[in-house]
């Protein structure tokens, strides 16, 4: 396994290092499905081929490796990417033992067993150490924020939530976020928190630290300050159902915040005016997404005629005159990813879109509705996840965040509502076939929702 190999980048016939598959390829079959961030899930997994492989700490059994998945058993399609990160021991610590993906029976690895590096807060602490150094290292690119330099030695604590990515926090004080499923490009979760710290926004905490593939196409992660005692909104949400309390003051905080960071993008990142045009498209966009999701779902399927009238409508607005701004978003805002703690008030996180959408799509200019919509179905997601149902703790809590948002933007996104509606019936629809692949106890949330839109008149 020469070092060129190791640096190479780019699949090739066989991908990089092609003897290491040989060993990792039995326990990935196994392992890979079973991963909530792995997007192939109900899919052939064909092939293999390794884009890169990288070793963080020279003589260490820690890889970092960009795999690709192939549907075919050839590797001729192009595929998906993810990063994963690999530790392989004779004898690996107690601890690990719900990180390991089995015991490699041939290949370089033969007899090691292989474990998921992120989970062993040594290998997590070589990131650390990696992030903190500029430059290139194998197939990667380390680079440092404006801030300076980034603290070392900090213990490192994997967080085991099941997530879209992987996150590892660093003595309370960091959190380093590694991208799962990789595509070229920048990823707006670097892209955006960068842009509005330029901007005085410290409504989003700022990146200090990140690293991409070497020849520079592709984001892999990222290290922004620990928001230490913050609360997620979820949470805070649910605690204020269970006992029976309003949440109508923070909802109305959470909206004057989500307008803050939207002026703020406005500001940092290109503004479009939107035309008849853009809205003829974007109403058939919907459209399509619409019905090609209830082909998935079919329990969507006697809802599509009369929720496509909301998309009719937003197609109808073309003609009214008004004029509409579009611009950068936060492209997946949801309770869960408004952090709240008592010196700052809200803070946002994770801007890195709905992780299935393209991402070209997902750095496409928005009527900041989409972000408010999005906001809506949460404050929906929590009542209708609560028992007994508790519908008005909802509307009032939607209320109050339109009416904060309209504080700091002097925009009430209520008085738009076709294109807000239309954006909110749009997420639900999303949401359906999000759950529908990760988790169907939940479809129900979507589908109740769906169903109260589809009979507004
Ligand atoms: N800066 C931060 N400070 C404190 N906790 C954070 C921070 N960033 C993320 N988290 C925590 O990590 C979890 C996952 O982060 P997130 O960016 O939403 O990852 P994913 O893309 O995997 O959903 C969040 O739900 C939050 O609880
Ligand atoms: O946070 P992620 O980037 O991983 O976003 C994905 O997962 C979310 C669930 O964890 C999902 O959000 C949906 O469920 C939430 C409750 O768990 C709810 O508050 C959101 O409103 C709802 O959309 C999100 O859609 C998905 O992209």
């Amino acid at each position: 396994m020469s070092e060129a190999a190791a640096r190479s980048t780019g699949p090739g016939p066989r991908g990089t290092e092609p003897e290491l598959l040989l060993s990792l390829e039995p326990l990935l079959r196994q392992w890979l499905p079973r991963q909530r961030w792995f997007a192939g899930k109900g899919r052939a997994l064909g092939g293999f081929t390794l884009d890169a492989v990288t070793r963080l700490r020279p003589g260490d059994a820690l890889l970092h490796l960009l795999l690709r998945t192939h549907r075919a058993p050839d590797g001729t399609d192009p595929g998906d990417c993810y990063q994963l990160l690999l530790g392989a021991a004779r004898t690996p610590p107690p601890h690990l033992a719900t990180a390991v993906l089995g015991q490699a029976t041939r290949g370089p690895l033969a007899g090691r067993i292989v474990h998921e590096g992120l989970q062993d807060p040594g290998h997590a602490a070589v990131l650390l150490e990696r992030l903190r150094t500029p430059g290139v290292l194998g197939g990667l690119r380390f680079h440092r924020g404006p801030s300076g330099d980034v603290a070392g030695g900090l213990a490192a604590r994997p967080l085991t939530a099941e997530q879209s990515n992987s996150s590892v926090v660093y003595g309370d004080a960091l959190i380093a976020k590694v991208f799962r499923r990789v595509v070229p490009g920048t990823n707006p979760d670097l892209e955006l928190p960068l842009a509005l710290a330029r901007e005085g926004c410290d409504r989003v905490p700022a990146p200090v630290a990140w690293y991409e593939t070497a020849d520079g196409t592709t984001t892999l992660g990222l290290l922004q300050p620990y928001l230490k005692g913050a609360v997620d909104g979820w949470d805070l949400a649910l605690k204020h159902l269970a006992d029976d309390e309003e949440f109508t003051a923070q909802a109305r905080q959470l909206g004057r915040a989500t307008g803050e960071v939207h002026l703020a993008l406005a500001r940092a990142l290109p503004t479009v005016t939107y035309t008849p045009a853009h809205l003829e498209h974007l109403a058939a966009t919907m459209t399509r997404r619409l019905e090609a999701t209830a082909q998935q779902v079919p329990a969507l399927a006697h809802l599509v005629p009369a929720l496509r009238g909301a998309f009719d409508a937003l197609a109808g607005l073309a003609a009214d005159g008004r004029v509409r701004q579009a611009q950068r978003v936060h492209g997946d805002l949801h309770l869960g990813q408004c952090l709240r703690d008592p010196a700052h008030g809200w803070r946002l996180i994770d801007f890195e879109g709905e992780p299935s959408r393209p991402l070209a799509e997902r750095r496409m200019p928005h009527p900041p509705h989409r972000d408010v919509a999005g906001m809506l179905r949460s404050f929906d997601y929590a009542a209708a996840s609560h028992r007994p149902w508790n519908p008005a703790w909802s509307t009032a809590c939607r209320a109050a965040y339109c009416a904060g948002y309209a504080e700091s933007t002097g925009q009430d996104p209520r008085d738009d509502d076709v294109l807000l509606r239309a954006y909110e019936t749009d997420k639900a629809v999303y949401e359906s076939l999000y759950e529908a692949r990760h988790r169907p106890d939940w479809l129900p949330v979507p589908l109740g929702a769906l169903e109260r839109l589809a009979q507004r008149p």
